[in-house]
């Protein structure tokens, strides 16, 4: 059977959901830049699902969210998709609910982390249902990734239909109740940005946790990107220097692979929380290419302290809890 192009999936996947308001088929009609085009004007759906601990009645689908939770870098490879995927473990563990918004488009790389490639996405009455990542349901991932005919099949958009599916993203994903909702988004500073932060304005994200390694070119890149939360009124809850030396495994001696100490020093001069610094681990590496819980089987790890710490942070940020 030959491939369908992607744009064509999403139609009939929005059309299996046969929802009045606002669907990829109802809303094509095309706007003069392209931009696809609410079927009604107003602002989100009202929606009532019934899943997870409890039953919502509100506007839009993040209505059940308690916190969003951005995590951006200005550079490309410095761990992002890592650090968003070890803090959902680490709040999972903590015994949160959580959800994980890949708007990475381009390079969707969580569904492989947690060995959910290949699954699908369904569809209730409020939405597309997030993919359930392990067996209790306590996180649930929505990425571009499981509507990828192959894996390796690449995402050739232009702004427009890339800000689109973003949008879809937040108002279409029936996400439930969540005490987290963490938001993997890609490196820079992009159009795929400024659509995340305007789709989630309304729901009020706690702020934004900005990713950098400790190399002077990425510091210098995560300048870029405080300025860009400064511009768009987003909170910066903290800076996480990644890939921060690398601790023998033999005798415990850690080496600064690259310069260290970069990203804390960056963080009093901008006068924004330092949350850690995260070692190079092996081990780490290889849970995330065999899709492996890091956070329950490798509590002895070198990278374990600094990824926990930078959860619990998070958690005496919030301490309330779902009912
Ligand atoms: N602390 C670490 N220790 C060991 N490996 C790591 C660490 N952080 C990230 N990696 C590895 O580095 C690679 C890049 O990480 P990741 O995909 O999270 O970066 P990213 O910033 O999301 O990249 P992209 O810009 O492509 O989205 C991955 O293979 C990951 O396993």
């Amino acid at each position: 059977m030959p491939h369908k192009p992607l744009a064509e999936r999403l139609l009939a996947l929005s059309v299996l959901t046969r929802r009045p308001h606002w669907s990829i088929s109802s809303a094509r009609r095309q706007g003069p830049r392209g931009h696809w085009t609410r079927g009604r004007k107003g602002g989100g759906p009202i929606v009532r699902h019934s899943y997870g601990s409890g039953s919502v009645s509100e506007p839009g689908n993040l209505a059940g969210v308690r916190h969003i939770i951005l995590v951006l870098s200005g550079k490309g490879g410095v761990g992002k998709s890592t650090i968003s995927t070890e803090l959902a473990l680490a709040l999972r563990h903590a015994g949160k609910k959580v959800g994980i918004l890949d708007v990475d488009l381009c390079g969707p790389s969580i569904p492989r982390m947690l060995r959910a490639q290949g699954r699908a996405v369904h569809q209730c009455d409020s939405g597309w249902v997030p993919v359930f990542v392990d067996q209790e349901q306590s996180i649930s991932l929505m990425s571009v990734g499981f509507l990828l005919e192959k894996p390796d099949e690449a995402v050739v958009w232009r702004g427009p239909k890339k800000n689109a599916l973003i949008k879809q993203f937040v108002s279409d994903v029936a996400w439930g109740q969540l005490d987290y909702l963490v938001v993997d988004t890609p490196p820079g500073t992009s159009d795929e940005h400024m659509a995340t932060v305007d789709a989630l304005r309304p729901y009020s994200p706690l702020g934004a946790l900005v990713v950098t390694t400790p190399q002077a070119v990425s510091v210098g890149d995560v300048r870029r990107e405080l300025t860009f939360c400064r511009k768009t009124g987003l909170r910066v809850i903290g800076l996480v220097e990644n890939m921060s030396g690398f601790v023998c495994p033999h005798c415990a001696e850690c080496t600064n692979v690259f310069s260290r100490g970069g990203g804390e020093e960056l963080a009093r001069h901008a006068g924004v929380p330092f949350l850690g610094s995260v070692p190079l681990d092996p081990e780490l590496t290889r849970s995330l290419e065999e899709g492996r819980d890091f956070i329950r089987e490798f509590p002895k790890s070198p990278a374990f302290p600094a990824l926990s710490s930078i959860a619990q942070k998070i958690l005496n940020e919030t301490p309330a809890q779902l009912p």
